[in-house]
């Protein structure tokens, strides 16, 4: 697997080795020792999500506070914009973002640790999302940032005029400057 760094030092774009041939292709799409090994980072994952979404559909920016979660996510049908932004008030890229595109066709994964809300837009007519989460999730403790936020100035690559679609608990989301962020 290799390891690109992105603006954000914490945020890293993972590239596992793809073995294709006639059948089609395998490659490994988590492993801990090589993980650690390329990344410097021991992480333990407790929770596999999915979801999928239409295009145009826009998810964030969440995270979750008491219980911060790292994630390690990827998409494997489709195609979709991904954001990671930090929100630890004490670092020196506070209100920076990422912006990764995660296709079924380029394996990528992105690595965010806790402290970073995460988001994405959905670019193909179906995206398959799949991700690893260091934390169980918390009802209670998920909390989301609005994803146009003027303040943090996401580069989302949507259309002129179009809308994308958000759930209504993202349609209310706070601003950063009125966020509960982490220290
Ligand atoms: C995240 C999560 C949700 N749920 C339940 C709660 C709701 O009844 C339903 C849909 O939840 P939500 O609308 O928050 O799903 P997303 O908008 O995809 O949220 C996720 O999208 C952004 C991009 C993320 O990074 C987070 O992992 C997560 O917040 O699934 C669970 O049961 N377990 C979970 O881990």
């Amino acid at each position: 697997m290799k390891v690109i760094a992105t603006s954000i030092p914490e945020v890293m774009i993972i590239e596992p080795k793809v073995f294709g041939d006639s059948r089609g292709f395998f490659f490994e799409s988590f492993n801990q020792e090589n993980f650690r090994q390329a990344t410097g980072l021991d992480v333990r994952f407790v929770q596999d999500n999915h979801s999928r979404s239409v295009k145009g559909v826009l998810r964030g920016l969440h995270y979750q506070v008491r219980r911060p979660q790292g994630k390690l996510v990827r998409v494997v049908r489709g195609a979709v914009f991904d954001v990671a932004v930090d929100i630890r008030r004490s670092s020196p890229t506070f209100g920076h973002w990422v912006g990764v595109e995660l296709t079924e066709d380029n394996y990528r994964q992105l690595w965010l640790p806790p402290g970073f809300a995460h988001g994405f837009y959905v670019l193909s007519d179906i995206a398959d999302f799949l991700y690893k989460t260091t934390e169980y999730y918390f009802s209670d403790f998920d909390r989301s940032i609005l994803w146009n936020d003027p303040g943090i100035a996401i580069g989302w690559p949507i259309e002129a005029g179009v809308s994308p679609v958000v759930s209504s608990k993202d349609e209310k989301a706070a601003r950063l400057v009125h966020a509960e962020v982490f220290e």
